[in-house]
């Protein structure tokens, strides 16, 4: 459907709001001058698509001030360095960054302003579902500031812990960053986490607090918590509501005044970081570029600077919010390139981009993101194992941060050890594999990275070194080889009102932290900083810690290295028959605990058969706990009316031999979620 017969066919709605206007625009479009100065958006219905109305917004632009339309309506060359800006949403959890960039949007004229407009950025299906950002997001804004025309760019990042390599990796396209506070919840753990990060990106920070609107807003406390913390002057901090759309506009002329252009310089040759990629099955891989100097233009050759690989760029363009085609990227400039570059493996995040021969310096990458959490991923049918491969490289594409080794068990054939930033992660992962890749597989459970040293040179040789890191708890030598254990250890911050220390401190010991400091934010809340094992928060930490607060704690925690410890490994078995993927590695003193804990949900998840199952927990040949799993019993006596005892008795005995004898051969059959349930507190 072409764009006019497209208006034609929405004419009814979209012209409600102005009837005059929108006829000249459908039938005119050429002539609709004033259009933009009107303030489009308000003019639209819900009923078109944002993509759609940035297509015709750029259009009517272009049709404003010269002739026929063409394939590129935008020359990105209108806009010095000087008059770019690329900067970041950063936050805690929920503090509104996705909301206060539906707001940017709106009020730029970049989307139309409708009541539909939630969360726009958030596009994929997981993050629509369960309200949260997983993948920052960028979009670019044209806004006119003093009578010069401005071309911000903006990343909406994710709040949650898991995705905080997101957030890191975004800071390195940006020069300033909106560091938003919850004007009721106030200065949270992550809110601390990415300020830190921030600062030591040497980020200009632009401080907001938003929800200003909510009964229960104190902005002048969450000021003076942001002073008190951060030393952000009071007078500084913008006070906003996303939601309504108060101060909204404070905040772009705060980006343009306050945020500096990125440092760049057009005259020099090109260079531009790979800061973020993702995969369309039609088109490739689409790379997200910060163009450091230099023009990049549509059909030259550049070259991938760690691999030497030449590459042709088919299309290059930037996102508005959906993605819109140009001729060039010029210096400072924030877009996305498509390239011939098909294999996932050759997008490497952190590479830099030149023209053949060109002499730049490449950017020097990024920390590689540390796995916290590692699980084996199998097809739930080995027949599809190809399929699966294929879609977990994909998605590892659109997610760097994820590791992928891999990996074989006897149980369930072929498959991959993954390691992931964090449980949620890995729930997000897999449910994304689901949806957009519509595979069927099986997770087993997920364990931390412990390391152990062996001794003896003959071990040391076998195991390829002296220390060597258990991805997969099978794979733990026996112990008598083992010299030293060491367990990965997390800086933890928590962020509650003052009245829950009691209960705080109480389960952070339960969970063997150690209280390294304290500090009081202000007269009602604390900031505790402790050190964890990072397999005792791993699950329902933050579950309990929000139940013992009333929910008004929150956390963040980051990688603090190995510690020494006394760790065994605890196995488990059905039926004397020992289920390699569901050993776990604990700390000694909870190997009990755990062997009893897993037994029962075993006993809850796997279904009763026709035969006993004995499940049993044990460290080496020690027994540490057992369930039974009793079976359906068919009544056989049920057709002996009277008669003799010794018939039921001979009934009852035939019966109790067969379920001996199916016992020893039947296949029990654990279920895809028991793996993931018997990690459950
Ligand atoms: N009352 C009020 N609610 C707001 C405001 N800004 C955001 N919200 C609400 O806060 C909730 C979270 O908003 P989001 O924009 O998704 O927060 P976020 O920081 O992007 O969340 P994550 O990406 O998951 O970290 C939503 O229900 C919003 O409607 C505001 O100014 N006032």
């Amino acid at each position: 459907m072409s764009l006019q017969h497209f208006f034609r066919h929405n004419a009814q709605r979209v012209c409600s709001a102005c009837k005059q206007l929108h006829n000249q625009a459908v039938i005119r479009p050429h002539r609709h001058q004033s259009a933009v100065k009107h303030g489009l958006p308000q003019l639209f219905s819900d009923v078109i698509h944002a993509h759609n109305f940035s297509k015709w917004f750029f259009r009517q632009r272009r049709f404003a001030s010269s002739g026929p339309p063409n394939k590129y309506s935008v020359d990105l060359s209108q806009f010095p360095v000087e008059n770019i800006r690329n900067f970041s949403i950063i936050a805690h959890v929920d503090h509104g960054k996705s909301t206060l960039a539906d707001r940017l949007l709106e009020i730029t004229g970049t989307i139309p302003k409708v009541p539909q407009n939630q969360q726009v950025l958030d596009r994929l299906q997981v993050e629509r579902e369960r309200g949260i950002t997983v993948k920052a997001q960028t979009a670019s804004l044209i806004h006119t500031h003093n009578g010069q025309s401005y071309l911000l760019n903006l990343i909406d990042t994710p709040g949650h812990v898991d995705f905080h390599y997101e957030v890191s990796r975004s800071l390195a396209a940006c020069q300033g960053v909106l560091l938003l506070v919850d004007a009721n919840q106030g200065v949270q753990a992550q809110t601390v986490a990415n300020f830190t990060l921030a600062l030591e990106s040497d980020l200009a920070i632009v401080p907001v607090i938003n929800k200003i609107d909510l009964k229960a807003a104190q902005p002048e406390v969450v000021a003076h918590q942001m002073n008190s913390i951060f030393g952000i002057s009071t007078d500084e901090i913008l006070k906003i509501s996303a939601k309504k759309g108060t101060g909204v506009w404070d905040i772009l002329t705060a980006v343009i005044e306050r945020i500096p252009p990125p440092k760049a310089d057009a005259s020099q040759p090109m260079k531009a970081l790979l800061f973020d990629s993702w995969y369309d099955q039609y088109r490739g891989v689409i790379a997200n570029i910060a163009v450091g100097d230099g023009v990049i233009t549509k059909g030259e050759k550049v070259v991938c600077m760690s691999s030497k690989k030449v590459y042709e760029v088919h299309e290059i363009g930037f996102m508005h919010p959906t993605p819109l085609a140009v001729e060039a990227l010029y210096a400072g400039q924030v877009g996305y390139i498509i390239t011939n570059m098909r294999n996932t493996e050759e997008a490497q995040i952190g590479d830099t981009f030149c023209h053949e021969r060109s002499d730049v310096q490449a950017h020097p990458g990024f920390r590689p993101a540390k796995a916290m959490v590692f699980a084996g991923l199998f097809p739930s049918d080995q027949s599809e194992f190809v399929a699966l491969r294929s879609a977990v490289e994909r998605l590892t594409l659109n997610d760097s941060s994820v590791s992928l080794h891999s990996d074989s068990s006897p149980a369930l054939g072929q498959g991959f050890r993954m390691g992931f930033l964090g449980l949620l992660h890995l729930d997000v992962f897999c449910q994304r594999l689901e949806q957009e890749f519509n595979t069927s597989f099986i997770v087993t459970s997920p364990n931390v990275p412990f390391k152990v040293k062996v001794k003896g040179a003959k071990n040391i040789k076998e195991h390829g070194g002296s220390e060597v890191t258990i991805l997969n708890p099978c794979h733990m030598p026996n112990p008598s080889v083992i010299e030293e254990y060491q367990e990965p250890m997390v800086k933890g911050t928590i962020i509650c009102p003052d009245q829950y220390l009691g209960s705080v401190t109480s389960l952070c010991l339960d969970r063997r932290g150690l209280i390294e400091d304290q500090l009081n934010i202000d007269n009602t809340r604390i900031m505790l900083i402790i050190r964890f094992p990072l397999n005792e928060i791993l699950v329902d930490f933050f579950d309990d810690l929000k139940s013992v607060t009333s929910g008004y704690a929150s956390f963040d925690y980051e990688d603090a290295g190995y510690e020494i410890s006394s760790l065994v490994k605890v196995d488990f078995m059905l039926n004397g028959s020992v289920v390699d993927e569901l050993a776990m590695i604990c700390h000694t003193t909870r190997a009990r605990d755990t062997a009893r804990r897993v037994c029962e949900k075993l006993r809850e998840t796997i279904p009763r058969q026709q035969f006993g199952i004995i499940v049993q927990g044990a460290v080496r040949s020690k027994i540490l706990a057992r369930e039974d799993i009793r079976p359906f019993r068919k009544d056989v006596t049920a057709k002996c009316y009277g008669g003799d005892i010794s018939r039921k008795t001979k009934l009852l005995k035939r019966q109790a031999e067969g379920k001996k004898k199916m016992r020893k051969i039947g296949n029990i059959d654990v279920p895809k979620d028991a793996f993931i349930k018997v990690l459950k507190r």
